[in-house]
């Protein structure tokens, strides 16, 4: 079974009410490629704006869940509010929050469980440093995340993988085909040693960090690249390009 192709935009913290009405107008009105799933991640501040104006078929993820219920937890939205509200995914294990707001694997996976345990989607980030990559530590960085949450879940039906190099994110210096699909494959193996051939065949591997317009066609015929999550260029008409970029595989 061929996997579907998966575009997602992680809009971080940036735009306005403005100018989040403006990017879903634009992908509202696009010719977007029936057979890529497309999810949009705005601040979560805007998850209820998006669901309003966003048409049916595109979807939208909170861009962290927290894997509490409900309570006295300030500042954290609980799976149930992202189900409340129609969104249907969450980013988790982003390099942002792993680095800035120190978040663990262990942490990171006990969110990714909340979130799939109430229905909710994952897409579960994970990635390496500079250092840890020029250390040739890549490999074991990445399915050392990856192993925090195949501890606590099994059933990864609802979880796409992305691999987003953390000295790619925001710098323009995208990772090379190369590196990307030896990486990408490198996951692919890891899942089949550890949760079986059909979750390896079926899962989604994504790749994240100065995805644009021009690197993605030749980045999406790698055979272990599923689609991609696009930070910078899904605050633009860009985005759709990259939407589309599976067209040409
Ligand atoms: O972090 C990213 C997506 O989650 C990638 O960001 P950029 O596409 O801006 O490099």
């Amino acid at each position: 079974m061929a996997r579907q192709f998966f575009v997602g935009g992680n809009f971080k913290m940036n735009g306005s009410v403005e100018s989040i009405k403006k990017i879903i107008s634009y992908l509202n009105d696009a010719k977007l490629d029936p057979n890529t799933e497309v999810v949009i991640a705005p601040p979560a501040l805007y998850l209820l704006l998006a669901r309003e104006h966003l048409k049916p078929g595109l979807e939208i993820a909170a861009q962290n869940v927290f894997d509490k219920p409900n309570g006295a937890f300030t500042g954290e939205i609980s799976v149930d509010q992202l189900k409340d509200s129609n969104i249907t995914w969450t980013l988790l294990g982003h390099s942002e929050r792993r680095v800035i707001l120190q978040e663990d694997d262990a942490f990171v996976a006990a969110k990714t469980k909340a979130a799939l345990d109430g229905g909710i989607g994952v897409i579960l980030c994970c990635g390496e440093s500079l250092e840890q990559r020029e250390s040739g530590k890549t490999i074991e960085v990445v399915t050392s995340q990856l192993k925090a949450v195949a501890e606590q879940v099994k059933d990864w039906s609802k979880i796409v993988i992305a691999y987003e190099p953390i000295w790619a994110i925001g710098t323009g210096k995208v990772a090379s085909t190369e590196q990307a699909q030896e990486v990408h494959a490198a996951i692919r193996q890891w899942l089949k040693k550890e949760l079986g051939d059909k979750t390896a065949e079926e899962t989604r591997i994504i790749y994240g960090g100065s995805v644009s317009e021009k690197n993605c066609k030749d980045l999406c015929k790698q055979p272990d690249i599923d689609g991609f999550l696009v930070g910078g260029a899904s605050l633009k008409p860009a985005f759709v390009d990259i939407i589309n970029s599976h067209l040409c595989k």
